[in-house]
């Protein structure tokens, strides 16, 4: 029998408009992610990070191509394509009325864990997260960087093969970024593909060995960073960043 290792994402002439919208997202893009990657997508405002990540989670559906998470194509087999994957949105996704522990219970359930199993994770989530103290407490009542982990835990509940995180770290203090990359880095040694956008690009030297750079919906640059700083020419991400996608501000208006 032959053994075929798919890609954790291949992404094949991948086109999308939002209705309405004169410009195009995406055009033909293809993009492959490999099994075990911690893959950063970095671009500026607008460059279509969070579009495409909504793509590849079958929220957005593709005007034409196709896109695979290891080699189940998203929207044709939903039930199990869900199952394939975590996803950590930019905006929190969570009960903000329930406590830590009661939103892990009902993610829990809704991924179709067992009872024993969610008590498992629960514990093993808040203890990780430092959410312990917390565990029974309104969310509505806790700091941005208490909310982020607490959706970090959500997404993560039923140990997914690949994990999508928009923008984790955004308005954190240090020490929830020290904790969410640590654990992010923990989570890939066990297997999981990590994929994630975010502005930050310090963070892609903590967290990616895969960065690909984003503008106008097209990928600018893929590749390692040692790869990609030595093939460009350039000392930093940022200058390389900047060298490619240019200096003006990309306000939406
Ligand atoms: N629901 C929508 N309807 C119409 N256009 C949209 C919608 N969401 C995003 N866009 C447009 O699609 C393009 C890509 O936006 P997207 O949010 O994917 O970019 P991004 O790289 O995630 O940006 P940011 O870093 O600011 O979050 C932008 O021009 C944006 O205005």
């Amino acid at each position: 029998m032959v053994n075929v290792t798919y890609p954790a994402v291949d992404i094949q002439n991948l086109s999308f408009q939002y209705p309405g919208n004169g410009e195009p997202s995406f055009t033909h893009l293809n993009l492959k992610i490999a099994k075990g990657d911690r893959f950063g997508l970095f671009g500026p405002n607008g460059a279509g990070k969070t579009t495409l990540m909504n793509l590849m989670t079958g929220l957005l559906k593709p005007s034409e191509g196709s896109i695979a998470l290891a080699g189940v194509k998203v929207g044709r087999h939903k039930y199990r394509v869900n199952r394939l994957f975590g996803f950590i949105p930019q905006d929190f996704s969570f009960y903000q009325e329930l406590s830590p522990a009661e939103n892990l219970e009902f993610f829990g359930a809704w991924y179709g864990l067992s009872r024993n199993k969610i008590k498992q994770k629960t514990d093993e989530l808040l203890n990780i997260m430092g959410l312990e103290d917390v565990r029974d407490k309104q969310v509505q009542q806790f700091s941005g960087g208490m909310k982020r982990r607490v959706n970090l835990a959500i997404g993560v509940i039923h140990n997914p093969g690949i994990l999508f995180l928009d923008e984790p770290t955004v308005g954190v203090d240090v020490q929830t970024r020290h904790a969410i990359i640590n654990y992010l880095i923990e989570l890939n040694k066990s297997g999981t593909t990590l994929i994630y956008t975010s502005h930050q690009l310090s963070e892609a030297e903590d967290l990616c060995n895969q960065v690909a750079l984003m503008d106008n919906g097209q990928v600018m640059a893929q590749g390692s960073l040692d790869d990609l700083l030595e093939e460009h020419k350039h000392h930093d991400l940022e200058e390389l960043f900047l060298n490619l996608t240019g200096k003006h501000f990309r306000d939406d208006v």
